[in-house]
């Protein structure tokens, strides 16, 4: 269990992250949304101790993400890559696993295991310098997955990445839920949050303006669904909160339909509905 109590961090006069408190549970995906600059890597650093907060306390089950056992339970990867361009993608996971005293007897499987797991094992012996931004992520991935560690915190993962290693980093997150790891995964992507995350956090400006399931957050701050029919009569449209019933009314009062359209609320709306603006600029 992650727990995050009234978490505060400023740089000089940008108070960066405010007050932020959430919990996490083991094997959920929780996905932390929010634009550029809303505090989404500061909470990170501090969640996986690369740096102190001002104020406030992260637990990771009972550890202080500070300590030496915290640090083996956490795999971080980092919003830039971090990677040795020169080296081939096995001697920079060597380099990696040099970080974390794994048993000499486990690192060749548990490297080729990483390897296997973000299909990058055909690569092996290649030097990291010809390989795509995605590859580049997917080793990464791999590089924070060696010591097994338990608490996954994944920043801005897609950022830069080709649909298809996208896609392979959609399944390892989902592979890696299924192997009972807990993620944190942030992203100015709502279709990824909405996508992946068992529990999203939206944050703005510092702030975790709201904290609940994909469903929970479109019926709490979502608002309603939008519909267009276009019959004989003209287009009509209008919004509603009971779709079925309305539309079957809206279907009964036109003559000769062409087109109809249900635009439900998705992450989207309900960030224009907390913030009053858009979560892309
Ligand atoms: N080391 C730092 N020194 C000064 N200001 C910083 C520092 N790190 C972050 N900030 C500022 O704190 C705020 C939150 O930044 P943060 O990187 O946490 O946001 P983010 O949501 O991760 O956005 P992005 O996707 O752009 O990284 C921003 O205004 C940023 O400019």
């Amino acid at each position: 269990m992650i727990q995050v109590n009234s978490l505060n961090k400023r740089f000089g006069n940008i108070h960066a992250v405010k007050d932020v408190s959430l919990e996490i549970h083991p094997g959920q995906i929780f996905g932390l949304l929010g634009p550029n600059g809303a505090g989404k890597s500061t909470s990170i650093s501090m969640m996986t101790g690369l740096i102190e907060a001002d104020s406030g306390s992260v637990s990771l089950s009972g550890l202080n993400p500070q300590s030496k056992e915290a640090r083996y339970k956490i795999g971080l990867i980092p919003q830039s890559i971090a990677l040795y361009e020169e080296l081939t993608a096995t001697d920079n996971l060597s380099f990696f696993a040099s970080l974390y005293d794994i048993p000499k007897g486990d690192l060749a499987s548990r490297m080729d295991w990483a390897l296997d797991f973000v299909g990058l094992k055909d690569r092996a012996g290649d030097r990291v310098s010809g390989f795509s931004g995605g590859m580049k992520r997917r080793l990464n991935l791999a590089a924070s997955l060696l010591h097994d560690p338990d608490f996954i915190f994944m920043d801005e993962p897609t950022a830069g990445v080709d649909p298809q290693s996208r896609n392979k980093l959609f399944d390892n997150v989902l592979e890696l839920k299924e192997l009972g790891k807990t993620i944190i995964y942030t992203t100015h992507y709502m279709e990824e949050a909405q996508k992946l995350c068992d529990q999203v956090g939206i944050i703005d400006h510092g702030q975790l303006l709201a904290l609940g399931t994909v469903s929970e957050l479109l019926n709490q701050h979502g608002g309603e669904t939008q519909i267009s029919i276009s019959s004989d009569q003209g287009v009509k449209e209008f919004k509603s909160s009971d779709v079925s019933n309305d539309l079957i009314q809206a279907l009964q009062a036109s003559n000769k339909v062409h087109d109809i359209s249900v635009n439900r609320p998705d992450l989207e709306a309900v960030f224009l509905n907390l913030t009053g603006r858009q979560l892309r600029d």
